[in-house]
């Protein structure tokens, strides 16, 4: 598959530009920058960092180099995403998209969008999240009491904010309860005591270079659940990236997610 890296200065797009150059399923076609960047038409394996030379460039304009792709892979930030699944659109590729943060009415442009072309949205393309996803489910169906609050932590940089993940999981841990995730989502409980029965608490820690944790906690008397991912690097999502453009190659239009990937 011929692939575009949007952002391959980025800490995802550096790992999925270094992920797809040693696949044998993929060819690089070039990466995509903001304009004014200084690694703007140099080659994509120095922008990334990857100590040695690609053969393929930096643009700064996507529409440059887009009808040379297969697929996209996008892990960006929500405004140069919306432009990334615009160019898609019109020029007819695939597009795995990760980035996180995006308002309801966004996220509702990337399925619109599946009736034209193939589309994997993906919060999350590690496989171990996945498999807790599936064992959140399992939990909460046999602990429907339990007082659930998520805890993720992310480096210092990250700007949004909850993690798109932990929405994720905790749709499907509303979904499993037969429940709305909207009804049930608190963000932060400062200042609001005691608990209210059934809700769902968000809380977010930003410290130092931490790439990514999650801990749902399962409370109950006496006792409580805990189930983490915790990851070391970037490099699992960075794979799962590349899995998920793979995966839509010859697929035809339609709203993809991590679950088609990796069926458990
Ligand atoms: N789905 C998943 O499994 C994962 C998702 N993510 C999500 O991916 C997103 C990116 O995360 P991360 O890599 O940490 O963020 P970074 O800030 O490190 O990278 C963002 C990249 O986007 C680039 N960029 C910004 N504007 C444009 C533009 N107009 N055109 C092209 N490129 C642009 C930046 O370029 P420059 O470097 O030049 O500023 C930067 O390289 C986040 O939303 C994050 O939550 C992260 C990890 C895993
Ligand atoms: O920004 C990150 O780093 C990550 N973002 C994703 C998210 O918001 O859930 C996935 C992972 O947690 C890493």
């Amino acid at each position: 598959m011929n692939v575009i890296v949007i952002g391959p200065r980025g800490k995802m797009g550096k790992l999925i530009t270094q992920a797809a150059a040693q696949r044998e399923d993929m060819i690089l076609v070039g990466g995509v920058a903001p304009k004014g960047r200084d690694y703007v038409g140099k080659d994509l394996g120095q922008a990334a960092m990857l100590g040695e030379n690609l053969g393929k460039l930096v643009y700064d304009d996507l529409e440059e180099i887009i009808e040379d792709c297969d697929v996209i892979i996008d892990f960006s930030t929500r405004e140069t995403s919306m432009n990334v699944l615009d160019a898609a659109r019109r020029h007819k590729k695939a597009l795995v998209c990760g980035t996180t943060g995006f308002s309801e009415e966004e996220r509702n442009k990337f399925v619109q969008a599946a009736g034209e072309i193939p589309i994997l949205y993906a919060a999350n393309t590690s496989r171990m999240v996945n498999v807790m996803r599936k064992l959140l489910e399992t939990a909460v169906r046999l602990l429907p009491e339990a007082d659930v609050e998520i805890l993720e932590m992310h480096d210092q940089w990250k700007i949004d904010a909850p993690s798109g993940t932990s929405r994720e999981l905790g749709e499907a841990m509303a979904k499993a309860l037969g429940k709305e995730w909207e009804k049930m989502a608190v963000f932060g409980r400062e200042g609001a005591s005691p608990r209210e029965k059934g809700t769902m608490g968000y809380h977010s820690l930003r410290a130092g270079n931490i790439p990514s944790s999650h801990t749902v906690f399962l409370g109950g008397m006496g006792e409580r659940l805990e189930i983490t991912h915790h990851s070391y690097n970037w490099e699992c999502f960075a794979r799962g990236a590349c899995d998920c453009a793979a995966f839509l190659e010859g697929k035809p239009a339609g709203y993809y997610t991590i679950e088609d990937v990796i069926q458990l």
